[in-house]
C-alpha cells in the first residue's frame, strides 16, 4: 500500500506563497514511484541546489556538491528530487500507467474516450457514476472519464448533479465518434435475432437497423455488458449493439457495422482530477462553470453578458433544478406569492482562466451571483 502524501509545493520565488499551497500529490521521481512525502520549498532550483542547501543547512558552512564523499552523495542523490512542470502532465514519464476509472464494462464507448485520451492508460471499470468519482477520491484511480453530452440525446443530466456533489476538477475532454455494430453469437444470423441488447442511447441510435429486423429492444447499463450477456449466456437468439472492441473481447461475431442512424454520432466525456491543471493560454482552453443567480427580470442576461461583453464563446448552457432548494418562495404585495423552481446554470466558455478575460468576467459574474464554482478550465479536444 503506498504512503499518503502531503506536499508542500513553492511557486516562484516568494517563501510566503510556497508555504501557503498544499495538496495531496504522487510524486513520480527516477526511483520506485510511490506517493511520498516531500517538504520545503523546490521553486525554480535544480537538484544540485536542492542538495547544497540540505548540506548546508546540516553543517551550517558552506559546501560544493562535487566536494562531498561518496556515501553522503549516494544518499543525497536518494532524497526526493524537486517538482517540475513533468510531475503535472498527463502522463508520467517514467512508464507508469494512468488509472482511468470508467463506468462500464472492458469493451464499452467509456473505455474508448479514456484510451482516446490515454492510449497507454490502464483502465478502472465501474459500476456506476458515482463510483467512477469514488475511486479518483480514494486513490484507486487517478482520473475518471465521464460522458456529459451527446449529439443525438443531448446532456446526460445525472453527470452534472455529480460534477457539483463531488470536488474533483475538470483536467481534460474527450469527443468520441462511437461507431454502433450490431454483433451476435458466431454462426448467428441477423434474421434469427428475436432480440437486441444495449445501453437505451445506442438503442435509440440505432433506430432504422433495429426496426428492419422487427426485434425487441432491451435496455442494459451500458453497450459491453450487453455484448457480455449475449456470450457468456450462449443465446441464440439474442443481439447486442456496440463497439467492435467489444466484440473482440466477448468472442462475437460482427453482423453489422455503423449501424447508427446519423454518420456521426459524437459523445463528449469530461476528464476529472483531484487536483487541478494550470491554465495556459498557448493553446485553446475551455472553462467550465456552474452558479446561481437570484429571481428577478433578466437576471440570466445580464449573467451572459459578462460573457459576450468581453467577446468570450459560450460552448454550452445547461440548467438544473437544485435539489435540496428545488423551490424558491417570492411574495409581492400586489401580485402576491409565487413559487419558482430555483436553478443552478451550468456554462462553458472558450476561454483559459489564465486569460485576463475570463478572469474579469468571473469576477464580474460574482458580483451578483449568489453562488460561483469553477469546475476545471482544461485543453479543448480539437481531434474531430
Ligand atoms: O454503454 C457504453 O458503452 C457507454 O460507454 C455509454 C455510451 C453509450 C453510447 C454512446 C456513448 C457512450
Amino acid at each position: 500500500m503506498a504512503l499518503e502524501c502531503v506536499a508542500v509545493l513553492g511557486w516562484g520565488d516568494s517563501g510566503s506563497r510556497a508555504s501557503g499551497l498544499v495538496f495531496n500529490g504522487v510524486r513520480n521521481s527516477n526511483r520506485t514511484p510511490r506517493k511520498c512525502v516531500c517538504r520545503g520549498g523546490f521553486s525554480g532550483l535544480s537538484g544540485d541546489s536542492v542538495i547544497k542547501s540540505a548540506d548546508n543547512q546540516n553543517t551550517g558552512k558552506s559546501s560544493n556538491v562535487n566536494d562531498v564523499p561518496g556515501k553522503l552523495c549516494k544518499d543525497l542523490i536518494s532524497l526526493p528530487k524537486p517538482l517540475t512542470v513533468a510531475d503535472f502532465t498527463v502522463t508520467p514519464n517514467d512508464g507508469t500507467k494512468v488509472r482511468i476509472s470508467f463506468k462500464g464494462l472492458p469493451g464499452s464507448f467509456s473505455e474508448d474516450a479514456a484510451l482516446k485520451a490515454y492510449p497507454k492508460c490502464e483502465t478502472v471499470p465501474c459500476d456506476e457514476f458515482e463510483d467512477t468519482f469514488k475511486a479518483v477520491e480514494l486513490w484507486l484511480a487517478d482520473k475518471a472519464v465521464l460522458p456529459i453530452e451527446n449529439s443525438s440525446s443531448g446532456s446526460i443530466h445525472r453527470n452534472y448533479d455529480l460534477l457539483l456533489r463531488h470536488r474533483l476538477h475538470i483536467v481534460g475532454e474527450v469527443q468520441l465518434a462511437a461507431n454502433f455494430c450490431l454483433l451476435a453469437l458466431p454462426g448467428i444470423k441477423a434474421d434469427q435475432l428475436k432480440r437486441v441488447l444495449s445501453h437505451p442511447q445506442a438503442l435509440a441510435s440505432s433506430d432504422i437497423v433495429l426496426t428492419q429486423l422487427g426485434v425487441a429492444r432491451e435496455n442494459v447499463d451500458d453497450t459491453a455488458s450487453a455484448a457480455q450477456y449475449v456470450a457468456s449466456n450462449g443465446l441464440r437468439d439474442a443481439g447486442a449493439v456496440a463497439s467492435a472492441r467489444a466484440a473482440e473481447i466477448y468472442g462475437l461475431n460482427i453482423l453489422a457495422d455503423r449501424i447508427q442512424d446519423e454518420p456521426d454520432i459524437i459523445t463528449r466525456f469530461l476528464v476529472l482530477a483531484r487536483d487541478p491543471i494550470i491554465p495556459r493560454t498557448d493553446k485553446l482552453f475551455k472553462t467550465s462553470i456552474v452558479f446561481t443567480l437570484d429571481e428577478g427580470p433578466g437576471v440570466l442576461f445580464k449573467a451572459l453578458a459578462v460573457f459576450a461583453l468581453r467577446e468570450i464563446n459560450l460552448t454550452k448552457i445547461e440548467s438544473r433544478p437544485q435539489r435540496k432548494r428545488p423551490l424558491r418562495v417570492v411574495d409581492d404585495s400586489n401580485t402576491g406569492t409565487a413559487k419558482y423552481f430555483d436553478y443552478l446554470f451550468y456554462i462553458d466558455f472558450e476561454a483559459s482562466m489564465a486569460d485576463p478575460r475570463a478572469q474579469n468576467a468571473l469576477g464580474h459574474l460574482q458580483e451578483f451571483a449568489t453562488f460561483l464554482r469553477v469546475l476545471g478550465c482544461y485543453p479543448m479536444d480539437a481531434t474531430l
